[in-house]
């Protein structure tokens, strides 16, 4: 599942990564050749050099910062990050001083693994230079907006995870994120899940607290694998304890009452359908009506997929929405669909409220553009990804999951 987008991103991060270790070498370089002016004998700067003996001995005000990191002695003596991170805090006293000298310690522990520059990267951060310069880091932004349009990302979502990422590295941000050695991967996956998790609900919860029956109407154009989804969810209810009753409203086209049917026999569900050309909006109440005499959890109403241009359309939604009211509309699409999903998810909100959204054959799309783009286009949540031909193959959709899945934990 959005193997290619992984790649890309993957592509993007390791790329970055390697500008911001020259970049943190050059900057450990330059903190080196300080520190051997700062250990001339100058009365202060002998102080930073030898902490242990003369912080605590001198407690004047411009060398609190100094007294606050050697109050945890470091056991490696002056030569660690904690003491020649303080000596840099002392010489810009105007800078934030105690506190990013306790990130930096506490980053510094778990630099290890990354090798070089890290124990730098994260002195960057402590002292308020960028994690890289705007100018370098311009060429990899446009690289990933390439990559995230060529995925399918739609442009204004592209430009958002752009706005973030580059936020996020360059700007006043950036001591929010976790500094484990991936700072391009954080700065990424922030930016990514601010985008992705636009309007996420607790579905579950929402469905349990709602009054019986809960009706959940579906939209979408044909072929996108809607009747499959309705089916999935039926499964995925009584997977939770709820009964459900199916209600074939695309009473439009030819052969769907026979579709939706199938899965009801496979399923073992009760269907209600009408005749070919008769009105959606009496099909559902149907189903309605039978759900409350027969103490049924949740009715499942899926409506004609014409196309969302045409006026029927949302005439028929209104209708529904006037006479049932359901308790959420949901939107179906196909993932593998990308731009045109996105333009649709669009169009059908615009039309009639919906309230969420669910992307069929995820399994089969490599590049997670609609995925991406969907929830921040429309406001709207996506809440499940269709994740096969079988009837358990429906996933919540969970948006760190899906951004950890992207770009690694
Ligand atoms: N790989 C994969 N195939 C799926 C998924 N969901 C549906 N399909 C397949 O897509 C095809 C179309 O699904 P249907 O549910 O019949 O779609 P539909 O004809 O669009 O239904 P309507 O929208 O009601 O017209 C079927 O072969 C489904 O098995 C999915 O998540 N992954």
């Amino acid at each position: 599942m959005f193997d290619g987008l992984k790649d890309k991103l993957s592509g993007f991060t390791s790329d970055v990564e390697e500008e911001v270790d020259d970049e943190a070498l050059d900057a450990e370089e330059e903190t080196e050749a300080d520190a051997e002016v700062e250990a001339e004998p100058e009365p202060e700067e002998t102080l930073d050099a030898e902490p242990e003996v003369g912080a605590e001995a001198e407690p004047e005000a411009d060398t609190d910062v100094e007294a606050d990191a050697d109050a945890e002695p470091a056991p490696d003596g002056p030569a660690t990050v904690e003491t020649s991170e303080a000596t840099s805090e002392a010489a810009a006293p105007e800078s934030e001083p105690a506190e990013p000298a306790t990130e930096a310690a506490g980053e510094e522990s778990d630099d290890d693994d990354d090798g070089r520059g890290l124990a730098a990267k994260a002195k960057i951060m402590a002292t308020g230079k960028t994690v890289i310069d705007e100018e370098d880091l311009q060429s990899h932004l446009d690289d990933l907006e390439l990559a995230l349009l060529s995925s399918d990302v739609e442009m204004s979502v592209a430009n958002e995870i752009l706005a973030g990422v580059k936020e996020n590295l360059t700007g006043q941000t950036r001591r929010r994120l976790s500094s484990t050695g991936n700072l391009v991967r954080d700065a990424l996956r922030e930016s990514l899940y601010e985008v992705i998790s636009v309007g996420q609900f607790d579905f579950d919860e929402r469905v349990r607290a709602a009054d019986k029956p809960v009706t959940i109407v579906f939209t979408g154009v044909n072929g996108v694998g809607k009747t499959t989804t309705i089916a999935k969810l039926a499964k995925y209810f009584e997977d939770r304890g709820l009964s459900t009753v199916l209600a074939n409203g695309d009473t439009y086209r030819a052969g769907a009452n026979e579709q939706l049917e199938k899965h009801a026999q496979n399923l073992d569900k009760k269907i209600i359908t009408h005749e070919q050309g008769s009105d959606p909006t009496a099909v559902i109440y149907d189903a309605v009506e039978y759900a409350k005499a027969n103490d049924i959890d949740v009715v499942l109403g899926d409506t004609a997929g014409r196309l969302h241009t045409s006026d029927d359309l949302m005439a028929q939604l209104e209708k529904i929405d006037r006479n049932i009211d359901p308790d959420m509309t949901l939107f179906v699409d196909e993932a593998v669909a990308g731009q045109d999903a996105v333009n649709r998810a669009r169009e059908f909100d615009d039309a009639a409220a919906v309230d969420g959204a669910i992307l069929t054959k995820a399994d089969a799309d490599p590049q997670g553009g609609a995925a991406i783009s969907v929830a921040h286009v429309t406001g709207k949540p996506i809440l499940f990804l269709g994740t096969g031909q079988g009837y358990d193959d429906l996933d919540q959709f969970d948006p760190e999951e899906i951004v950890d899945s992207l770009i690694g934990e």
